[in-house]
């Protein structure tokens, strides 16, 4: 089995790349570990504090969170780095190539019930006439990144990564210490049968939203004329790894629970990774308006409306808003 620096100098991925990338997943190995150890290691549970974001940190978040900072800023090859958890960026080598954007710990409410969480992470390249503590350089469109990926701490930790070749799957071989190639192209299924979503916000969706989930729900017997299975694993990076492994639907659309949060997954932290390994797969990812790696942000902690997946379902999904946004006019 092929380990991940021959794989990506195979891919003609630049070398300070390569290495960064590889700091990262040093880092992810040791919120492996510790995730692998749960009570014992005394990383769950609460904080007393709140991230930027107004929610309860969990000790892990924060754990990851040190642990990632500190190795991609001795890397000496990126300029910034912008964390879900921090407030602000933090300015690393001013002559640096890369921007790195990161959610530590995803799915953080799993991490008391021993139930998958992981790590995503965001490669942007670095703006060469912009200083380093300048959080605009960040703001960039999601088909700007250089490499995306997650790294799922389950039942074996398990990396999606691409650099704009395909999406590629690895898994940790922790008697060797290094990730191992097991996937070499991962395609999604065009069709599916499957979806995941919140249903308890159902009555705060927007109307198309509420129609094609009503369709699902209505099955053989209604107009997508088969039967639906659902799943929710309430981590994002869950739902997607099932989705690159045997394809589906998830979606986190607009909602009016709370006025001032319609929507709940971050463009850079979350979203853009997540859309970038989903369509080198073959998949698509939309707000429901808009393909979502086209989105330009005007904040670093900016929140979107997700749905991605099987392209034939995502494209079914948009029709649902068109036809709405149609009747509209
Ligand atoms: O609480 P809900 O509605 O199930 O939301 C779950 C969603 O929230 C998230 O956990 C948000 O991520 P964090 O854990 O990084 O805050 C997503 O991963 C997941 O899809
Ligand atoms: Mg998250
Ligand atoms: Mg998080």
């Amino acid at each position: 089995m092929r380990r991940i620096s021959p794989v990506l100098q195979q891919d003609g991925v630049d070398s300070d790349l390569i290495s960064l990338i590889k700091t990262i997943l040093a880092a992810c190995r040791e919120i492996s570990f510790r995730v692998s150890q749960g009570e014992l290691a005394g990383v769950l549970g609460s904080t007393l504090s709140e991230n930027v974001q107004g929610e309860t940190q969990k000790k892990l978040d924060v754990i990851a969170n040190e642990l990632l900072k500190e190795v991609i800023l001795e890397t000496g090859v990126v300029k910034a780095i912008s964390s879900e958890e921090e407030d602000d960026i933090i300015a690393g080598n001013p002559r640096g190539r890369y921007l790195v954007t990161f959610d530590p710990l995803d799915g953080s409410s799993n991490t008391d019930i021993n139930s998958l969480i992981g790590t995503i992470f965001s490669i942007l390249p670095a703006p060469a006439d912009k200083e380093a503590d300048d959080a605009s350089m960040f703001l960039q469109p999601g088909t700007a990144q250089v490499a995306a990926g997650y790294v799922l701490y389950g039942p074996s930790t398990m990396l999606a990564l691409t650099t704009g070749k395909g999406t590629r799957m690895y898994t940790l071989d922790k008697t060797y210490g290094g990730f191992l190639l097991t996937e070499d192209k991962v395609t999604l299924p065009k069709y599916t049968s499957e979806f995941a979503i919140n249903m308890s916000n159902q009555r705060f969706w927007q109307t198309p939203m509420q129609n094609y989930i009503q369709d699902l729900l209505l099955g053989k017997e209604g107009p997508r004329g088969k039967n639906y299975n659902m799943r929710w694993i309430a981590a994002m990076v869950g739902d997607v790894h099932r989705i690159l492994c045997r394809g589906g639907i998830f979606a986190y659309p607009a909602d009016n629970k709370d006025a001032n949060k319609p929507y709940k997954l971050r463009l850079m932290y979350e979203a853009n990774p997540m859309s970038l390994l989903i369509e080198q797969a073959g998949g698509l990812s939309i707000t429901g308006t808009e393909r979502i790696l086209e989105i330009q942000p005007d904040d670093i902690h900016q929140r979107v409306a997700v749905i991605l997946g099987s392209r034939h379902e995502v494209e079914t999904c948009l029709g649902y808003h068109q036809k709405a946004a149609l009747a509209q006019q």
